[in-house]
């Protein structure tokens, strides 16, 4: 296939280097798999493929980019290759084919000490079952990473109770793991990931695994932690509230396969098809989408008095001053009116969303 043909969607980078660039990414499970791409077999489904050669497909031909300090969002049902997807990008799964460039750098090619390289200092990992060392003291579990590298033992040690402190845990430096909480174990997933400064984070369903309330702390403080340090991410998980909370795109996958990347408000207005429909049909759509989705075009009668607001306003916000003016809301971007939002168009919105939550 033409690579560029299959770029669904490169806006996060326009203009700049990406900082993670995907293309024709496949994994295909089983004995003789890298003989099936570019063969008539490889447009199987994934049912008929495996029924034919064995094979499984883990991850089908897919590409996109992430820009630097984006937080990018792969979701889908069990199954859908998420997994497989991030283990990819840094070869803990070995591709079958594609290319991946991380900081500049070509994963796919790149030998044994240059792929270290690439783990212990542009890239971190954090796992939904924490993987941390359970005989280790917190302050030594997030220190691991730089002890790997080689960093001397005080240097590691202060760099450690840097982030310890910067993930909220100061004064747990001596406990083991087995002595916190599931959240505060994933605290010292997060810390550890930080540790080494790297400049892509990938987490894999991290918070799956936690009460919902300490997942939404959990959700909060990678929010706090991005908006600190501004680092790329790439973040799994099969939960639309929380890919529509952190993500500045989200890309949906299924059997594999690309279905569809855009920015919530995107795929919650536009989804691709049913499958993504199925996804966002019980999101509060208020809470997500945007002025942009329900403006229309100005006309010359428009009243010139209603509240002014930017597209990017969320209709939720706007709600209550558009609904008490008694003239409609003129959308303005850059001093340039680019649309009205009548009453009618918020409430069928804030009414649609009442009665799937009645
Ligand atoms: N080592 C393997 N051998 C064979 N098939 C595999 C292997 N690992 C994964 N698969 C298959 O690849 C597909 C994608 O799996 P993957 O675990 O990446 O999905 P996922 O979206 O992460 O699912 P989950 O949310 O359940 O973790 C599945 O059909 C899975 O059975």
């Amino acid at each position: 296939m033409n690579r560029s043909d299959n770029v669904h969607d490169d806006r996060g980078t326009a203009g700049q280097e990406a900082a993670l660039s995907v293309r024709n990414l496949w994994k295909i499970f089983g004995k003789g798999a890298d003989r099936i791409i570019g063969t008539p077999d490889a447009e199987l489904s994934r049912a008929e493929l495996k029924e034919k050669t064995g094979c499984v497909v883990g991850v089908r031909d897919v590409s996109f980019d992430v820009a630097p300090g984006e937080v990018f969002v792969v979701m889908g049902l069990s199954g859908s290759g998420k997994s497989t997807l991030v283990r990819c990008l840094t070869r803990l799964i070995e591709p079958t084919a594609g290319d991946v460039v991380i900081d500049g750098q070509d994963v796919t090619t790149a030998g044994e000490s240059q792929l270290r390289e690439l783990r212990r200092h542009h890239t971190s990992m954090v796992f939904q079952h924490f993987g941390l060392l359970p005989h280790r003291q917190v302050i030594d579990n997030v220190a691991f990473g730089l002890e790997v590298r080689g960093e001397g033992k005080s240097d590691r040690r202060s760099r450690a109770a840097e982030i310890v402190d910067l993930v909220g845990l100061s004064g747990f430096e001596r406990s083991y793991p087995d002595q916190l909480s599931g959240g505060m174990q994933q605290r010292v997933g997060l810390a550890r990931a930080l540790a080494n400064d790297p400049s892509l984070l990938l987490f894999d369903e991290p918070f799956s695994a936690l009460d919902p309330l300490i997942r939404r702390d959990m959700q909060n403080e990678v929010i706090r932690l991005h908006q600190e340090l501004g680092k790329t991410m790439v973040f799994i998980t099969h939960d639309l509230a929380e890919a529509l909370k952190l993500g500045d795109r989200i890309m949906i996958l299924r059997d594999g396969a690309i279905v569809q990347v855009g920015t919530p408000d995107e795929v919650v207005a536009r989804p691709a098809d049913d499958y993504v429909k199925d996804f966002v049909s019980d999101v509060p759509r208020s809470h997500v989408l945007t002025l942009k989705w329900v403006m229309r075009e100005p006309r010359p009668d428009d009243s010139t008095e209603g509240p002014v607001m930017s597209s990017d306003t969320i209709v939720r916000q706007a709600a209550q001053a558009a609904l008490a003016s008694e003239h409609p809301v003129r959308v303005v971007d850059d001093g340039r009116l680019v649309g009205i939002v009548d009453d009618d168009a918020i409430l069928r919105v804030v009414v649609a969303e009442e009665a799937v939550t009645a």
